[in-house]
């Protein structure tokens, strides 16, 4: 279920217009950020669509509804919603808190506490453990957890998240957003995320509104495109003059970066390898088992004796999946101290990168061409 702004604008009482005119739509199924600077209007615009803040102008439609004038109390039920503190009641426990709009929608106890418990499970939290806990028993982090069960519980198309991960720490801050974008991947929402960190913003986004004063939209688009592409200098300035770092995050190896040096089997005998290395002019060789998966590598100094490739071969285990980004390639790279990793498809060897050849791939990711990888969160 998409949602449209149509001219939406909001004039506050004392005449502050929060927002003006804003006509953007939210793609269904797809995580949407607003980021920008403090004032510009992400909150404002957010709470328009469940009506905690009234809109002046402008018609708001969630799937074909229009609910401009839904009544804003059921219009909340169908909308989930997570903030930064949770807002938990601090003096139910857990499963209450979980529980509370299913309850208000009159399912029955038994269902209600079997949709509970698949929840907190889902969102890794022990039932058993914490679900009897008050708010004020749990970490930050599980608090936040349960925040986001909460907002699920009834299974609303629609969440809005207001800065929801922003009153925890950076490490816990990074697993919780790496977790919620799994969770996002089976539950499929349509998420309105509201950020003013534009890291989290290219993590975590589908898509990303650069908004500035008075809720105006700077640029619209994926964060491969936005940090490739900035559509003028707000946006440049905004995401920062390390936007191509960031972009390695979201950049994807594509098929033209791999390398392909000689590959030789484990079984294969030293003296043919030795010969294959020769006539290939390569210094090594990658080494696959007899089901081809990657076994290690075999270097020309070693390609010596008799005896088979498998037992002289040097163990590898620095290797990415296919869809991975540029960053964790090159992450793997130096965590394993190595001269090139491989790429794999499942199972199956596809090539490697070496210095030279991700080298090339972030320059091209800079300049900006630009296979971005299935979901930020291979970053
Ligand atoms: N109740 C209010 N009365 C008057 N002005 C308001 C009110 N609420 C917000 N504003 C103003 O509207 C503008 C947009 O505010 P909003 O909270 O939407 O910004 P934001 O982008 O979410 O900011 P932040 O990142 O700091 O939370 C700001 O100038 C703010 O001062």
């Amino acid at each position: 279920m998409g949602i449209r702004l149509d001219g939406v604008s909001k004039v506050y009482d004392d005449g502050t217009v929060g927002v003006a005119e804003l006509d953007l739509t939210f793609a269904a199924g797809e995580l949407t950020v607003l980021v920008g600077p403090s004032g510009c209007g992400k909150t404002t615009t957010m709470k328009m669509i469940n009506r905690i803040i009234e809109p002046t102008t402008g018609r708001i439609v969630i799937g074909d509804d229009d609910v401009t004038r839904a009544d804003p109390v059921e219009l909340r039920r169908r909308i989930g919603y997570v903030i930064q503190n949770v807002g938990l009641f601090p003096h139910q426990t857990i499963r209450a808190n979980v529980g509370t709009v299913p309850r208000l929608l009159g399912w029955g106890k038994e269902e209600t506490r079997a949709r509970v418990d698949e929840l907190l499970a889902t969102v890794g939290l022990d039932p058993a453990v914490h679900g009897d806990r008050y708010p004020g028993q749990l970490s930050g982090g599980q608090r936040q957890r349960a925040g986001v069960a909460r907002a699920l519980a009834a299974d609303p198309p629609v969440l809005l998240m207001d800065e929801p991960f922003s009153a925890v720490d950076p490490v816990v801050r990074e697993r919780l957003q790496a977790e919620f974008l799994r969770l996002q991947a089976t539950v499929r929402k349509t998420i309105v995320f509201v950020t003013h960190d534009i890291e989290e913003a290219v993590r975590i986004g589908d898509r990303i509104a650069v908004m500035s004063e008075g809720g105006r939209v700077e640029q619209f688009a994926t964060p491969a495109e936005l940090l490739g592409r900035p559509a003028n200098g707000f946006v440049a300035d905004f995401v920062g003059a390390d936007r191509g770092l960031k972009r390695l995050a979201v950049t994807g190896i594509d098929a033209e970066d791999l390398e392909h040096p000689p590959v030789l089997h484990a079984e294969d005998g030293l003296a043919d390898a030795r010969a294959a290395l020769q006539r290939s002019g390569a210094r090594w060789a990658v080494v696959l088992d007899d089901a081809d998966h990657l076994h290690g590598w075999l270097s020309l100094d070693r390609a010596a004796g008799s005896g088979t490739v498998g037992a002289a071969a040097r163990r590898m285990e620095a290797w990415v999946p296919r869809d991975a980004s540029l960053k964790a390639a090159f992450a793997t790279m130096l965590q394993h101290e190595a001269g090139w990793v491989a790429v794999l498809d499942g199972d199956q060897f596809l090539g490697v990168l070496t210095p030279e050849s991700l080298h090339s791939a972030l320059r091209r990711s800079v300049e900006g061409r630009v296979p971005e990888t299935a979901g930020a969160a291979s970053a």
